[in-house]
């Protein structure tokens, strides 16, 4: 059986060998979809499964990242340490500027430059992985 040249989706009509692409970028902001999508407002995911059509950050189908499950877990787990282990404070004092600047990964306009300080639970970590297993270390 020969396939149809071209295919209907709604009024569209996609010829074969069409190449689609998925504007993840505007569903994550859709106002139809999201209430005040353009928020950072983490607890709106608190407690419910969302349909994979409307969050896909690791796209969806038979093509979706297939490290999505150690991706997750991973920046939790370097988020978590980053917290547990440093105190971060702002050098300017000013609030965090999180506009998006150009670029294919979504790269801040402005950096955010900051000071960390390791905590004391790092230092008696270390002081014990030095007893252990002779390490030396560098955090300080
Ligand atoms: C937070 C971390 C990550 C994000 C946000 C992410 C996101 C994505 C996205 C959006 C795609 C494209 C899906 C599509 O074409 O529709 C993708 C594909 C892919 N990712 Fe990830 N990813 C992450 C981590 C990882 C990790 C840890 C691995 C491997 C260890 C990985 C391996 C891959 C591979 C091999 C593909 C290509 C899949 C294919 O085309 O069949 N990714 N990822």
């Amino acid at each position: 059986m020969s396939h149809p040249r071209t295919a209907k989706y709604k009024e569209y009509d996609v010829p074969r060998g069409t190449i689609l692409l998925v504007n993840s970028w505007a569903i994550h902001r859709d106002p139809k979809v999201w209430d005040d999508p353009t928020s950072f407002n983490p607890e709106r995911f608190e407690g419910k499964e969302v349909e994979t059509h409307k969050l896909m950050p690791f796209g969806m189908g038979r093509r979706a990242c297939p490290g999505s499950g150690l991706g997750q877990r991973m920046v939790g787990l370097a988020l978590g340490s980053l917290i547990q282990c440093f105190e971060w404070e702002r050098i300017s004092g000013e609030k965090a500027d999180f506009s998006e600047g150009t670029g294919l990964t979504m790269p801040k306009k402005k950096p955010l430059e900051v000071m960390c300080k390791s905590r004391e639970i790092v230092h008696k970590v270390l002081q014990e992985s030095d007893k252990n297993i002779g390490l030396h270390p560098i955090i300080l």
